[in-house]
């Protein structure tokens, strides 16, 4: 895990996202499951979501595994798909906009209307023109890139590793709210993990709750104005051999204050085969799959150590 500074994202733009997150979280449950439909997804109780969007299930005791967290998802490949449908569909204001205009346009008032208000309510009526969510996936691709080749250089990979080990159209943006927690000491925001992802570029606000995992201790992430913190995640892990580490991290919830952060995990190219000595050879796909039933199964996710050859493997005795 590091921090980067001098990163070029302007400071107006991660003020207004955040802004902004805050008046769609401040609306209704039921609001925010109908407004986000594919490619956005709204989840809430935990951000682990397969590759098509829904969430995982995660085995029998799902109560008690609840992150105290909600947030949704946003396809970064897709949002040129809204652009060309419609337009509007550029921004968090313009999503809403455009999803209560189609709604009320099919005959179905009386909902929509509800739901215009609650939007003017919050201030979502002007200014619509803008694209937040875009113009930030294009700063953490450009941010993403330069990262990686950085990276790729340290690690001599050639191509076609170099060009397929990073895939940018398949970055996704997470925005995030932690909600406040009576039961602080006994939830979490998100439980010890790694990103499954290449590495994960996060922007957090000012009230601090993640934590890494460092020389055996939980160390406090704090937040630093303008500043962003890169985790390097389970695929960067396996590709550099474990010359790099998967950071395990979690979420404190606080008891008073919600959180607001933003993130963005970028993977390799679908067709990627992930090659080391240490590892059997594997994509990102063969990757979530076995998460996906690991996490059905023993209930978590067991990552890397499935794939690597020096696995210990049990052999029944008669
Ligand atoms: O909200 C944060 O600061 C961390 C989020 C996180 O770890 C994740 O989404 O994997
Ligand atoms: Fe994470």
């Amino acid at each position: 895990m590091f921090r980067l500074v001098n990163h070029g994202v302007p400071r107006n733009l991660l003020t207004q996202l955040h802004e902004d997150a805050h008046k769609i979280f401040s609306l209704s449950f039921e609001y925010k499951q109908g407004l986000f439909t594919s490619p956005i997804l709204y989840f809430w109780g935990s951000p682990a979501l397969t590759m098509s969007g829904n969430a995982k299930q995660t085995g029998p005791c799902v109560k008690d595994n609840l992150n105290w967290l909600e947030g949704f998802n946003v396809p970064l490949n897709k949002t040129s798909q809204f652009q060309y449908e419609d337009p509007l569909l550029e921004s968090f204001r313009v999503i809403w906009l455009a999803a209560a205009t189609q709604r009320v346009g099919g005959g179905r008032m009386s909902p929509w209307l509800r739901g215009g208000k609650e939007l003017a309510a919050v201030g979502f009526e002007d200014d619509c023109n803008r694209s937040l969510l875009q113009e930030y996936g294009r700063h953490q691709t450009r941010i993403a890139e330069t990262i990686f080749s950085t990276i790729a250089e340290e690690l001599n990979f050639l191509p076609p590793k170099s060009k397929s080990y990073l895939s940018t159209p398949t970055g996704f943006l997470r925005v995030y709210r932690y909600l406040r927690c009576p039961m602080a000491d006994q939830r979490w925001g998100i439980n010890a993990h790694t990103d499954s992802s290449v590495f994960s570029i996060l922007h957090q606000d000012q009230v601090g709750g993640l934590q890494v995992y460092k020389n055996n201790k939980w160390v406090d992430v704090k937040p630093i104005h303008d500043t962003l913190i890169v985790n390097l995640g389970d695929m960067m892990q396996a590709m550099s051999n474990d010359n790099y580490v998967s950071v395990t991290h979690r979420v404190k919830v606080n008891r008073h204050k919600e959180r607001i952060s933003i993130g963005y995990f970028v993977f390799p190219a679908e067709d990627a085969v992930i090659e080391s000595s240490k590892y059997k050879p594997f994509t990102y796909a063969d990757f979530q799959a076995e998460k996906e039933v690991d996490l059905k199964t023993v209930g978590k996710k067991i990552g890397l150590p499935r794939f690597r050859k020096d696995r210990p493997v049990c052999h029944w005795l008669d």
